[in-house]
């Protein structure tokens, strides 16, 4: 029989004290193959993480909505962001630019916040070399090319010409698989959001990251207690 806490020690769930900084999980794929509508499962069912909304001079799809999806920004003011070092990091994707804004997500990490970010593997790789530790990559495949431009033509969001553009570019974006640290195949959507949000759950678990566990663990050893 494993032994219970003593009595006298307080939970951590019961005192609600913070037992770990919020991570940082980002989901990347080729354009199409499901990040969008993934991210859009875990926002809807698991409260504890929030998107982190960035910015892009590229002009707003039908449905999408300012501040909700991206800040939809000009060029020129994207450039003043970048020169005013706004961004946590920033990439030029399909000819327009992205970048994830700093000031929101340094923050929330401290108090606990998890955030998803919706990003491509030049900003994973920025956000990796500057914050390592509360970076959880994960890539997601599309079950095959061929589906990959069914999905994308089905979305009914592009031209012709910007989709085969996403399908050219894909290859290279698949390349950058070995940079993440999860790999899913976005066959069945369900059985993929399952696995995303497995991968969430037991991120969250890291020892590396239950800092605020210590006191609690330190009370649990002591002898007596
Ligand atoms: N580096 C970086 N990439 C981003 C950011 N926001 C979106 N992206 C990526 O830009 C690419 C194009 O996004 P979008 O125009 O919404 O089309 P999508 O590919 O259909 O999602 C995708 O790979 C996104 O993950 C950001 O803040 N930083
Ligand atoms: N597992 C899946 N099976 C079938 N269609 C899917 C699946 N995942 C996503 N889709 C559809 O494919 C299209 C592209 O998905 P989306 O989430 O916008 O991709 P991304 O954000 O990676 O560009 C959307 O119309 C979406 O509804």
């Amino acid at each position: 029989m494993p032994k219970s806490a003593p009595s006298s020690a307080p939970s951590p769930a019961s005192t609600g004290t913070l037992t770990r900084r919020g991570l940082m999980f980002i989901l990347s794929s080729p354009s199409g193959a499901g990040k969008t509508t993934v991210s859009r499962m875990l926002l809807e069912h698991d409260p504890d993480i929030c998107i982190s909304v960035s910015c892009t001079t590229r002009p707003p799809r039908p449905g999408e909505i300012d501040g909700k999806d991206y800040h939809f920004v000009s060029r020129a003011e994207f450039d003043r962001m970048v020169a005013d070092e706004e961004f946590l990091e920033w990439a030029e994707v399909f000819g327009n630019c992205y970048g994830t804004p700093k000031a929101q997500v340094k923050a929330g990490l401290k108090e606990g916040q998890d955030y998803l970010f919706d990003i491509d593997w030049q900003g994973t790789q920025q956000l990796y070399q500057k914050l390592e530790r509360d970076v959880v990559r994960v890539f997601l495949l599309p079950p095959s090319i061929d589906e990959l431009r069914r999905r994308l033509t089905g979305r009914g969001t592009d031209s012709a010409d910007v989709i085969a553009g996403r399908m050219d570019r894909a290859r290279s974006e698949i390349s950058h698989w070995d940079g993440y640290d999860y790999v899913v195949v976005n066959d069945d959507i369900q059985a993929c959001f399952e696995k995303v949000k497995k991968i969430l759950e037991a991120e969250r678990l890291r020892r590396a990251r239950q800092t605020g566990l210590i006191g609690f663990v330190r009370e649990l050893m002591q002898p007596g207690g």
